[in-house]
C-alpha cells in the first residue's frame, strides 16, 4: 500500500551531479536584449556580434624601432641623412640607396625606405652615417607591416568576447567608439533567517551578520550587473513573498539561506506561492547540496531565481558554479563556466562520500594544501584560501604529489 507523503515533509529527489544542474541552469537562460554602449560601459560586457575592423591597422608600413631608415639591400652603407620621419610627421621627399632618413618608433617609412637599422648599431656624424659592429641582417628590418595586426572589413573579435582592456584596445584601434553589447541583468540578493542582523555592529548572541548577501555583491561586482539587497527577510511566508515582489524587476533572483530541510526553511514553499516553478532542487556536491533552481514567467522575460544553501562557505561554492555562470552566460559568454587548473597536492587526502567535494585550499603556482578547518561555515578558513580543490564522489584517498583540479577563487577568478 503505498502512503502519501505528509505535507510537511518534501518529496526528496536525489541530488543531482553538478554538470546535470550546470546544463538545467543555463538551459534556461535566454540571452539578454542587445545594446551599444561606449568604451567605459563595456567593460565586463560581452559583444552581442562579431566586431569588424573600420580600417587597417598599421594603416601604413611603420617603424618599430628607432634608428634609420634605408633602401632595399642597403645595409653595408655609409649613408648620407637626407632627412627624418617622426612620428606623426612623415618623411615626404624621396631617397636612393646610400641615403637614409632618421626614423622613430611608429613613424611612417618613406616610400623608397625597405627596412630600418637601429641607432645602437650605427654612428653618425653631422649627415654621414656608417655602420658599426656586424650590422642587421636582411631579414631584421623592424618595419611592421601595412595590416599585420588586422584589415579594415575583417572580423577582430566573435561575438560572446568578454570586453576587457586589451579588447577595448582593439576596438578603439579598430575604429569604434561604441561597442554592440547584451545588456546587463538586474540582480536582486536576499538574505533570508530570522536570525540574520543587517548591522554587523549590532547583533545580539542568538544573531549573526547577513554576510551572504555582502559576500554574493562582491562576487558578482566584477560582472558589471546591477545589484538591489533585499532584507534580511524572517522567515514567514508573509515576509518571503513581500521579499520577492520586491525583486519582480529582477532578471536573477538569489537567495540564500532556507534552502533545506528544516521546519523554517522556506524558501521553495514561498516560491511556489509566488507563481515560481521548481526546476531542480539539490545537487550531489559537497558544500552547497540544497540549492534550488526556479522560474517565473513574466510578459518578458522570465525570473531565474537561485536559492543558495545559507551556509556562507556553501554559498560561494555554488555563487561559483552557478550564479556567476549564469550571469555570464545571460551577458552573452560563450563559455560561462569557470576554469578548471591541475596543479600537484601537497599532503594526503581522504577518500570521499556520495558528493563530489569542493575542498578550500590554498594555492601557490606550484602546489595546492587543503586547508584544515573545511566546516561549511567556517569564514577564516575561507578568506584564508584562494582555491577550491574539486574531488570526485565516490573517491578513493588521494596521495601527496598526486595532480587534482583546482579551481581559482582569487585573482580575478571569483568572477
Ligand atoms: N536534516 C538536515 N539538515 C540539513 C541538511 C540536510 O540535508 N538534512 N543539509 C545541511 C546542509 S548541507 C546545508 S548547506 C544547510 C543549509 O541549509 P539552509 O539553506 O536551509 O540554510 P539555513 O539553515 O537557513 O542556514 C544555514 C546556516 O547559514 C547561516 N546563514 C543563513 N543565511 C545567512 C546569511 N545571509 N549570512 C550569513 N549566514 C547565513 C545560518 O545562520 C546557519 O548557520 O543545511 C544543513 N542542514
Ligand atoms: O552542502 Mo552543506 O552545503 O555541506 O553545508
Amino acid at each position: 500500500m503505498s502512503t502519501a507523503p505528509s505535507p510537511d515533509v518534501p518529496v526528496m529527489t536525489p541530488p543531482i551531479p553538478l554538470e546535470e544542474a550546470q546544463r538545467r541552469l543555463l538551459a534556461l537562460a535566454d540571452p539578454m536584449r542587445r545594446e551599444h554602449v561606449d568604451m567605459a560601459g563595456a567593460i565586463g560586457r560581452y559583444l552581442a556580434e562579431p566586431l569588424l575592423a573600420r580600417r587597417t591597422q598599421p594603416a601604413g608600413h611603420l617603424s618599430a624601432m628607432d634608428g634609420y631608415a634605408v633602401t632595399d639591400g642597403d645595409l653595408a652603407g655609409p649613408w648620407t641623412i637626407v632627412g627624418e620621419s617622426a612620428a606623426g610627421h612623415p618623411f615626404v621627399g624621396s631617397m636612393t640607396r646610400g641615403e637614409a632618413v632618421r626614423i622613430s618608433t611608429g613613424a611612417l617609412l618613406p616610400c623608397d625606405a625597405a627596412g630600418v637599422i637601429v641607432q645602437e648599431d650605427l654612428a653618425r656624424s653631422d649627415t654621414a652615417l656608417t655602420l658599426t659592429g656586424t650590422g642587421p641582417s636582411p631579414q631584421d628590418r623592424h618595419v611592421r607591416r601595412l595590416g599585420s595586426d588586422f584589415v579594415a572589413g575583417k572580423e577582430v573579435l566573435p561575438a560572446g568576447t568578454r570586453i576587457g582592456p586589451a579588447q577595448i584596445a582593439l576596438a578603439v584601434s579598430a575604429g569604434h567608439r561604441h561597442l554592440p553589447v547584451f545588456r546587463a541583468p538586474q540582480v536582486a540578493i536576499i538574505d533570508s533567517g530570522d536570525e540574520l542582523s543587517s548591522d554587523p555592529e549590532n547583533c545580539a548572541t542568538h544573531q549573526i551578520p547577513a554576510s551572504n548577501g555582502a559576500m554574493l555583491e562582491a562576487m558578482v561586482a566584477g560582472l558589471a550587473v546591477q545589484t538591489r539587497r533585499i532584507g534580511p527577510v524572517g522567515d514567514t511566508l508573509d515576509a518571503l513573498l513581500s521579499a520577492f515582489d520586491e525583486a519582480a524587476h529582477a532578471d536573477v533572483i538569489v537567495t540564500s539561506g532556507g534552502a533545506s530541510v528544516g521546519d523554517h526553511d522556506l524558501i521553495r514553499p514561498a516560491l511556489e506561492a509566488w507563481g515560481a516553478k521548481l526546476d531542480f532542487w539539490r545537487i550531489a556536491i559537497k558544500p552547497g547540496k540544497p540549492l534550488l533552481v526556479a522560474t517565473r514567467p513574466r510578459s518578458q522575460r522570465r525570473q531565474i531565481i537561485i536559492g543558495l544553501p545559507g551556509n556562507p562557505v556553501s554559498a560561494l561554492v555554488t555563487g561559483y558554479h552557478f550564479l556567476l555562470p549564469l550571469l555570464r552566460r545571460l551577458m552573452g559568454a560563450l563559455d560561462p563556466a569557470p576554469m578548471a587548473v591541475t596543479t600537484r597536492l601537497d599532503g594526503d587526502l581522504p577518500a570521499t562520500g556520495a558528493r563530489r567535494e569542493f575542498l578550500r585550499g590554498t594555492w601557490d603556482g606550484e602546489c595546492v594544501r587543503a586547508v584544515r578547518v573545511q566546516d561549511s561555515g567556517a569564514l577564516g578558513a575561507l578568506a584564508g584560501s584562494n582555491v577550491l580543490i574539486d574531488r570526485p564522489a565516490n573517491g578513493s584517498e588521494t596521495p601527496s604529489g598526486a595532480n587534482v583540479r583546482i579551481y581559482i577563487l582569487q585573482n580575478g577568478g571569483i568572477a
